[in-house]
């Protein structure tokens, strides 16, 4: 096994007691601890210059720490050599940095062929990964950069990331230079995938509601590289722990826990006489209570019918919307 566990696999990530200041005296983190647990996505977010970058630039030694030690599945990370470490960490950031005057499926090939595989399995896997990543290889492969959307190159950059098969991947405002529209698309698909392929995930963002949305957890960092708050998006919603994280994660709180909190039976209310497509809209049970109630908000009538499947289970109104917020305020309580 090498220092970064074996490819294809998971990798737990540890930060203890990590902190770095550049030659300047600029204090850029603070003694941070952290874990991520093996296939968990871990979100660090914070207002502009409060050490995220650095923070994920430490992990794969593109920033050497000042204090404290990282460790990828026991192993301290400065005992590697970089160049075989980041062989093990797929790395993506928001200028994906593809080779211009290569095609598409030439960009992604790049990766496979760097590590001795021949031009016709390079040529499989490049096909394999655009495939995975959304992209049909029939439109897209013989395509240059310039000729996608920001969000289609987004794709190629985690495509090519992936392409190693590296058990940690690090994101650094993977999704910043797309729409809002494009981005949230984007954000789903990949939370889908990271889960599918069961990659331990550090992404990078300044934005609190693609935290929450992605995170398994959220580590909120304050200005000056302090670690405010480590925890779930939805204890983080319900108790912000202390007024710079109440603050940053902003008034709307309630309404971001809409995108964090599942609809469950006890929150429906019986329908009799009433068959699955007479409702028009309807949820499958487990969606985020925000997806039942856009399905709410397209239909006629203010509520939706919730499955299991093809088998109804009951309907969700706007009263049910709110005790279940409630229910899960109390319960991060
Ligand atoms: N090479 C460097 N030398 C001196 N200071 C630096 C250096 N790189 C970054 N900094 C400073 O370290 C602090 C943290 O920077 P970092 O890039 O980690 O923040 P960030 O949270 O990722 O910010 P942003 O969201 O704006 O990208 C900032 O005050 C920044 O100015």
């Amino acid at each position: 096994m090498d220092a970064t566990g074996p490819a294809g696999g998971t990798a737990m990530i540890r930060l203890s007691g990590v902190g770095k200041t550049y030659d300047d005296g600029t204090v850029a983190v603070q003694a941070v601890d952290l874990d991520v647990a093996p296939g968990e996505l871990l979100c660090l977010v914070g207002p502009s210059g409060c050490g995220k970058s650095t923070t994920l630039k430490m992990i794969n030694r593109l920033i050497e720490p000042s204090t404290g030690r990282i460790e990828i599945d026991g192993r301290d990370v400065t005992g590697e050599d970089p160049v075989r470490l980041r062989r093990g960490i797929g790395y993506v950031i928001q200028q994906v940095g593809l080779f211009p005057h290569q095609k598409i499926l030439t960009n992604v090939m790049t990766v496979p062929l760097l590590y001795g595989e021949s031009r016709a399995t390079a040529r499989a896997r490049a096909t394999e990964l655009m495939e995975l990543v959304g992209l049909d290889p029939a439109t897209y492969a013989d395509r240059y950069p310039h000729q996608l959307s920001g969000g289609q190159r987004q794709r190629v950059g985690v495509a090519r990331a992936l392409a190693a098969d590296p058990p940690v991947l690090l994101m650094d405002e993977p999704f910043g230079a797309v729409d809002p529209v494009v981005r949230v698309r984007l954000q789903d698909e990949f939370k889908r995938l990271q889960r599918d392929l069961g990659k331990t995930v550090v992404l990078v963002t300044h934005d609190i509601d693609e935290a929450v949305r992605m995170g398994d957890r959220v580590a909120v960092f304050a200005t000056g590289g302090r670690l405010a708050q480590h925890a779930t998006p939805a204890e983080l919603l319900a108790r912000p722990a202390d007024d710079f994280v109440a603050d940053f994660v902003g008034s709307e709180r309630g309404l971001r826990r809409l995108s964090v909190t599942p609809v469950e039976t006890e929150h429906l209310e019986p329908l009799d006489d009433v068959r699955l497509g007479d409702l028009g809209a309807a949820v499958e049970i487990g969606c985020t209570l925000e997806e039942a109630l856009a399905a709410m908000l397209r239909s006629d009538n203010a509520m939706v019918a919730v499955k299991r499947g093809a088998i109804f289970l009951g309907v969700l109104t706007p009263a049910g919307v709110h005790r279940a917020l409630r229910a899960s305020l109390a319960a991060a309580g």
